[in-house]
């Protein structure tokens, strides 16, 4: 039985892209869920991680990065980010630590009904009153926000002072998904991500943001997990550099995909990878459908 003091809610984790969200939800989650790399504008989804504690239930969702919609895939983003914001119980909002007020992007948060609390990530880089300034700098700069909080999401440095303050904003209510749940994304879902990490980390200026990653075979055995996937890239001309000289760029890719696979799944996997070419798929929506992007 769930007790009548039981609390859950949900939290949106948002930001410019590259602040470090992922990495911070990681943290809260303790768990690597989303992925995380040096470029910007790697997560496209909106990820859930749900965080189960005796008597709460916090839902994660670490939305893509604010950002002007140039293609119809940001157009897409964009909805997720304007979702999150009014589904949410409260808000991170996160800045770096060199961050400054951009009224484009920070405006929308001075109104908000839902609690925002400004998260200043980073603070591992910070040199003398820096973290001091930066705090009274974004309380004057927001009127509207609760709370600032100056964490490090990469060495952990004040992350577990934000439960306390978002528990106190979650209602009372029944957990929303099964208590040992932790996310809402098949194993599907986490293979491709997985992959799409390693295109981002293997591959400079527009192939990784021109290609995307389906799986077509996910089946469990006892021993291995068989995973086939395709990547799809825009034009012929990308398919060459990805697979690369004797398939050996695709080669690294795939053996470093099946080496995080591995430790995630906690199981052997079989990979196999095949490059296809779908023109221009950022523009057309019927493809970003196709892929999951709209509902
Ligand atoms: N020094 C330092 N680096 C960090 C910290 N948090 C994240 N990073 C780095 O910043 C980069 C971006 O981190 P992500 O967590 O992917 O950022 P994000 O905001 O989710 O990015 P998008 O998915 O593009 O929206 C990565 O190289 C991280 O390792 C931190 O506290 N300190």
């Amino acid at each position: 039985m769930v007790s009548s003091s039981f609390k859950a809610g949900f939290v949106s984790i948002v930001g410019k892209p590259n602040v470090g969200k992922s990495s911070l939800m990681n943290k809260l989650m303790g768990e690597s869920l989303s992925i995380i790399s040096a470029k910007a504008q790697t997560t496209r989804h909106r990820i859930m991680g749900i965080l189960n504690g005796e008597d709460f239930q916090i839902v994660y969702s670490d939305t893509p990065g604010i950002l002007e919609p140039k293609y119809s895939l940001h157009e897409a983003m964009m909805n997720y980010v304007k979702v999150s914001l009014e589904d949410a119980d409260a808000i991170l909002l996160v800045v770096s630590l060199e961050d400054t007020y951009e009224q484009e992007l920070f405006e929308r948060f001075q109104r908000i009904n839902t609690p925002v609390f400004l998260v200043i990530n980073k603070i591992d880089l910070a040199k003398g009153t820096q973290v001091e300034d930066k705090v009274a700098y974004w309380k004057n700069a927001i009127a509207n926000i609760r709370d600032v909080v100056t964490v490090s999401a990469k060495t952990g440095a004040n992350v577990s002072e934000l439960l306390p303050r978002l528990l106190a904003f979650m209602p009372q209510h029944p957990p929303y998904f099964p208590q040992d749940e932790y996310t809402d994304r098949t194993e599907r879902f986490f293979a491709s991500e997985i992959i799409r990490e390693k295109i981002f980390l293997n591959y400079e200026q527009e192939i990784p943001y021109s290609t995307e990653v389906v799986i077509n075979a996910f089946k469990e055995e006892e021993t291995i997990i068989r995973i086939s996937a395709t990547i799809y890239v825009e034009r012929n001309s990308q398919k060459g550099i990805l697979i690369g000289k004797g398939g050996s760029s695709l080669k690294k890719v795939g053996m470093e995909a099946r080496q995080d696979m591995e430790a995630f799944f906690a199981k052997k996997i079989f990979l196999e990878t095949h490059v296809k070419v779908a023109d221009n798929w950022r523009k057309e929506k019927f493809k970003l459908r196709q892929f999951g992007y709209l509902e």
